[in-house]
């Protein structure tokens, strides 16, 4: 297969413009920097119906690090019978060229994940629970008290090995199965898989069926028991919500943000659910905002159209749609 890059450079034409810099003069409101945790080569790549080469996605991975995103999340170490598109985990792990400075985190649901991740290399793995009963029921198979004592045993383990360990709640601000979910039983588990030592906790709305009322009101319930300065929002954009969610949460005082190169992806257990908001839509209305992220948005739309020409798909971000026919916008 045809891997190299130069093949798939889109040359996108970037004009550098001079926007005031609207963070600084916003005072408080909004960060001055955002770190973005780019989730497209597992959270993207999970839910793809023919296997993705693990070529391809070290291709991808490694691109994504020259773009300069800080943190790429690079595989699962779960059940290949549950999730076959992540079965290649070692290989992906041990195929990308690991960048300084740039980290890797791999899900792991479960001690035996845990130690396969460590055997492969990761430095820093991801729990991940819910705040809906049934959706930890359909996506890790137990209820969720079930899975955080599962995820004491990964963060204990961790800690006495010196990993670092994020925390996930799905189902901020809906479920697929359930309904509204409570803003206080979001809190809840925030605060466990805070206790339990995780230094960062992302929450999901894992169907993008939130709106920037209810992001503001979960915000606040979680804010009472975890540290703005330790939340992420991972929002995907089924609604076509998440820009307006992700602006309210940083207004909140969040400054870390989840998100998918061309928009990729979706959760096998969330039927319907359409990918992470897009990391050059992000990076867009960041760096229009004046906040830093370290990112190059060419390189990143390069990653992006890489890995869509390798999906034969149409990017979801809507800046890389833009950049086909206009030149775009560098602030
Ligand atoms: C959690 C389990 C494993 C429980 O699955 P289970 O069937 O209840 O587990 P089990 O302990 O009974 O084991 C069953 C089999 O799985 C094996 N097994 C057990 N653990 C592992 C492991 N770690 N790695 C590899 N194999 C494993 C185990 O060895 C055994 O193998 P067998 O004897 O049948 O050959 C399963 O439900 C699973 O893998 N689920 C996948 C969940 C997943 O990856 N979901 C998508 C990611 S979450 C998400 O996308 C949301 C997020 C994070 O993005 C945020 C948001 O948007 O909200």
């Amino acid at each position: 297969m045809g891997l190299n890059r130069v093949h798939v450079h889109v040359g996108v034409q970037l004009l550098r413009v001079h926007f005031p810099q609207v963070a600084a003069s916003a005072g408080k409101s909004l960060p001055e920097k955002v770190k973005i945790v780019e989730v497209g080569p597992r959270d993207g790549l999970q839910n793809e119906k023919t296997i993705v080469p693990a070529e391809v996605k070290i291709c991808l991975i490694d691109m994504l690090s020259e773009a300069g995103l800080p943190v790429i999340e690079a595989t699962s170490f779960v059940s290949p019978k549950w999730v076959p598109q992540m079965a290649d985990q070692v290989e992906v792990m041990k195929g990308i060229s690991k960048k300084p400075g740039v980290n890797y985190p791999v899900l792991t649901p479960n001690l035996k994940g845990f130690q396969a991740a460590v055997k492969a290399g990761a430095t820093e793995v991801a729990i991940f629970g819910a705040a809906s009963e049934l959706f930890s029921k359909k996506n890790i198979n137990c209820s969720v008290e079930e899975s955080l004592q599962r995820f004491e045993e990964v963060a204990k383990a961790a800690k006495e090995q010196g990993v670092a360990v994020r925390g996930y709640v799905s189902c901020v601000l809906g479920c697929p199965y359930e309904g509204k979910v409570a803003p206080g039983k979001v809190a809840q588990v925030a605060k466990r898989l805070y206790a339990m030592g995780c230094y960062e906790i992302s929450l999901g709305d894992t169907t993008g069926v939130g709106t920037p009322g209810g992001m503001i009101e979960m915000l606040e319930a979680v804010k009472h028991e975890v540290p703005v300065e330790a939340l992420a929002v991972h929002c995907h954009d089924t609604y076509g919500q998440a820009l307006a969610n992700i602006l309210v949460a940083l207004q909140m005082g969040i400054s870390v943000v989840d998100s998918s190169v061309a928009g990729l992806g979706g959760c096998p257990y969330a039927q319907g659910a359409s990918g992470n908001v897009a990391t050059e839509d992000v990076v867009y209305m960041l760096h229009g905002l004046g906040i830093q992220t370290g990112v190059d948005l060419a390189k990143l739309m390069d990653a992006g159209a890489f890995i869509c020409q390798s999906l034969n798909r149409r990017t979801s971000s809507k800046v890389a749609q833009a950049a086909s026919f206009q030149a775009i916008l560098q602030f």
